[in-house]
C-alpha cells in the first residue's frame, strides 16, 4: 500500500473529510517526530510544536496554537517576531522544521499555494496582490475560479462545466462584491481604486473561494484609522455572515483588541501569551514586549 492510500484509508476511519481533502491530508499520528496529543476535532485549526528558522536566524520555535470554529483569532507581535512566518506555515508557503497543524481534527501536510482553495483556505497577503489591470469583479471572481474543479486547460477550451464554472464565479463574486459594499465599483481596474478600497476588494476575493478558513496577512497595514475600522467592522460581519474561521495578524493593538475573540502573542519567535483581549491587554510580558523590554538570558537576567 503507497503511504497516500495508507493515509486515506486511516482518515476514512477517523474522521469525515471530503475527498478533494482527504487528498491532502495525513494523520497525525503517523509522524513521530513530534508525538503530540491526537487533533481535536472541535477546533478549525491546530498548531502544535512548531519550530522553523532560516539559516541560524530562529523565526518559529516551540509555538502552538489552536483556532475554535467561528473565532477571530488574532496573532501579534513586535517587527520580526514570527506573525508572518506562522501564517506562511498555516498557509503551507513555509514547511516548519519541527511540529504539526491540523484542519478540522486531521493532520495537514503543506500544499502549493493554489491549492490551498480547496482545503477551504483564502488569504490575503501583506503587500496588496490584486491584479491591477482587471476589474474589481474578475478580480474577486478569479478567486471563485481558485476554488473550482476545472483545470485551465478546460477553461480555455471552453468545456460546458468549465464555462458553467466561471458563470458562478462571477455570480458568486457579484454577491460578495455586494455584500462588501463595492457594487459600485464592479467594472473598475482594481489599480485605480483607493488603497482602502483595494484591500477591501482583496478581502471579497478571498471571501468569493468560499473558504472555512480565512487567513488575513496584516489586512489593515498602511490604512487610516477609518479604513481600519471599516475594514475591521467587515471582517466581523463576513465571520458572522459566511460561518467562517479568520486568523489575522496585525501591528495594529487596538484594532486587533476591538475584533477578535482570542489573542495569540509572539515575541522573538515564542508565543508568550495567548487569551482573551482583556488577559492580553494586561499581561506583563506583553506590555514588556511593545516596550522593547530586552528578553531575558538562560539565566533569567535581563542581557
Ligand atoms: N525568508 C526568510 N529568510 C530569512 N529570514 C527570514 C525569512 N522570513 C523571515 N525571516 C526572519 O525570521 C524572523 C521572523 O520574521 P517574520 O517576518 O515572520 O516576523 P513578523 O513578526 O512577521 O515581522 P514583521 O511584523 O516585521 O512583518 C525575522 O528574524 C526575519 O528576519
Amino acid at each position: 500500500m503507497s503511504a497516500s492510500n495508507f493515509l486515506l484509508v486511516g482518515l476514512s476511519s477517523e474522521v469525515a473529510v471530503p475527498p478533494d481533502i482527504a487528498e491532502h491530508l495525513a494523520l497525525r499520528a503517523t509522524s513521530a517526530e513530534v508525538p503530540g496529543p491526537r487533533p481535536d476535532e472541535a477546533l478549525a485549526l491546530e498548531l502544535y510544536g512548531i519550530d522553523l528558522s532560516f539559516g541560524g536566524v530562529v523565526a518559529l520555535k516551540d509555538v502552538d496554537l489552536s483556532v475554535r470554529h467561528g473565532e477571530i483569532r488574532a496573532i501579534i507581535g513586535p517587527n520580526g517576531a514570527g506573525k508572518s512566518s506562522l501564517i506562511n506555515v498555516i498557509s503551507g508557503v513555509y514547511k516548519p522544521d519541527r511540529g504539526h497543524v491540523a484542519i478540522n481534527g486531521a493532520a495537514y501536510r503543506p500544499v502549493p499555494t493554489q491549492k490551498l482553495a480547496k482545503l477551504g483556505i483564502a488569504r490575503t497577503f501583506q503587500n496588496l496582490a490584486l491584479f491591477k489591470g482587471l476589474s474589481v469583479l474578475d478580480n474577486v471572481a478569479a478567486g471563485r475560479a481558485y476554488a473550482g474543479r476545472s483545470n485551465f486547460l478546460s477553461q480555455i477550451i471552453g468545456l460546458p462545466h468549465a464555462r458553467r464554472e466561471q458563470t458562478d464565479a462571477r455570480e458568486r463574486a457579484r454577491r460578495v462584491i455586494d455584500f462588501l459594499h463595492l457594487t459600485p465599483y464592479l467594472d473598475r481596474l482594481a489599480g485605480t481604486l483607493p488603497y482602502g478600497l483595494q484591500k477591501r476588494v482583496e478581502l471579497a476575493r478571498a471571501l468569493a473561494a468560499e473558504p472555512r478558513i480565512l487567513l488575513l496577512d496584516e489586512p489593515m497595514a498602511g490604512m487610516t484609522a477609518t479604513e481600519k475600522n471599516e475594514l475591521a467592522d467587515y471582517v466581523r460581519l463576513a465571520r458572522d455572515e459566511y460561518a467562517i474561521t479568520v486568523v489575522l495578524i496585525e501591528h495594529d493593538i487596538g484594532v486587533v483588541m476591538g475584533l477578535s475573540d482570542r489573542i495569540a502573542v509572539l515575541d522573538y519567535g515564542r508565543k508568550i501569551a495567548d487569551g482573551t483581549p482583556e488577559e492580553i491587554a494586561s499581561d506583563q510580558r506583553v506590555i514588556d514586549a511593545y516596550l522593547g523590554v530586552p528578553p531575558e538570558n538562560e539565566d533569567g537576567e535581563g542581557i
